[in-house]
């Protein structure tokens, strides 16, 4: 079984879980409280390559990360720093993540969040929306085409923006098919755990011009974000950088400014 696989598979066994302790009833009530969906693609639309700062605590390439005692102060941080959306790792097994982070972000900050965890059914769509998410990672390696669509089209019911990620030019396809118009060029390979930069200037040009492209994984600094940007990369999705710069709010501060010049065409390396 390869990584994604293993993933897969113990994340639908914690949601089965889940539904049973809170039923989909529980948590269509629960966001009634919740505010409405931030606009993230107004956000991602502005001038400049946006930041995207993820709450990052563990990962499978990595092992742990950082101790992150407060989610919400790290994502003040990024905010203050000039982050244009957070993005939430609610996966438990192998990230370290939870819905509790979730929630603990969405109450400090005023910007988007996006919940990055393997979705593979509406059930944690609907978390997403019931814990304060703007935005839904939505997998094309993890998911059929159908359920794809579907999920999709949840994200989009219920407000929010769907981030579709993709790895190669086939899934990019497949992308386009659903309707996504936020796509993510993911550098790491979620089978081999390689990080590829060059993946994102392989795929970004067959994309068109009205989608916003966002390159995730393998920024560590804002020489990465420059090249992305080179490649045509609207924004950056950051988490290992940031989480063990030792101060990520000058680390985002710095990708900001760096997103803030024109790119110069370049190559991702
Ligand atoms: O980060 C991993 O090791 C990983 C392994 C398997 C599936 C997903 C994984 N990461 C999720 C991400 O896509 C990254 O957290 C995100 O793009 C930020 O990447 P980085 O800045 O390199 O931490």
């Amino acid at each position: 079984m390869n990584v994604l696989d293993e993933i897969i598979s113990g994340v639908r066994e914690d949601v089965a879980n889940r539904q049973q302790v809170a039923p989909l009833a529980e948590l269509k009530a629960r966001a009634q409280d919740i505010a409405p969906a931030l606009d993230a693609m107004a956000a991602f639309r502005r001038d400049g390559v946006a930041v995207i700062a993820e709450v990052k605590r563990a990962s499978p390439s990595a092992g742990a990360l950082a101790e992150i005692g407060d989610p919400a102060l790290l994502a003040a941080d990024y905010e203050a720093g000039g982050a244009r959306a957070i993005s939430v790792l609610t996966e438990e097994r192998r990230f370290g993540g939870s819905l509790a982070d979730l929630t603990a972000v969405r109450k400090a900050v005023s910007i988007p969040v996006l919940r990055k965890d393997f979705v593979v059914s509406s059930y944690q769509v609907h978390e997403a929306r019931a814990y304060g998410a703007d935005l839904v990672l939505l997998i094309v390696a993890a998911l059929e085409q159908q359920v794809l669509v579907g999920l999709l089209e949840r994200v989009e019911s219920l407000g929010m923006t769907a981030l579709v990620e993709v790895h190669d030019e086939s899934e990019a396809d497949r992308a386009l098919q659903a309707g996504a118009s936020l796509i993510g060029i993911n550098a790491r390979n979620l089978k081999t755990l390689e990080v590829d930069r060059s993946m994102f200037e392989r795929i970004a040009p067959g994309l068109p011009s009205n989608v916003v492209k966002v390159a995730e994984s393998g920024v560590r600094g804002p020489h990465d974000l420059i090249s992305y940007a080179g490649a045509g990369a609207d924004a950056v999705l950051v988490g290992q950088g940031l989480v063990t710069s030792g101060d990520p709010k000058a680390a985002v501060s710095a990708l900001v400014t760096a997103g803030q010049h024109p790119a110069t065409p370049g190559t991702c390396r």
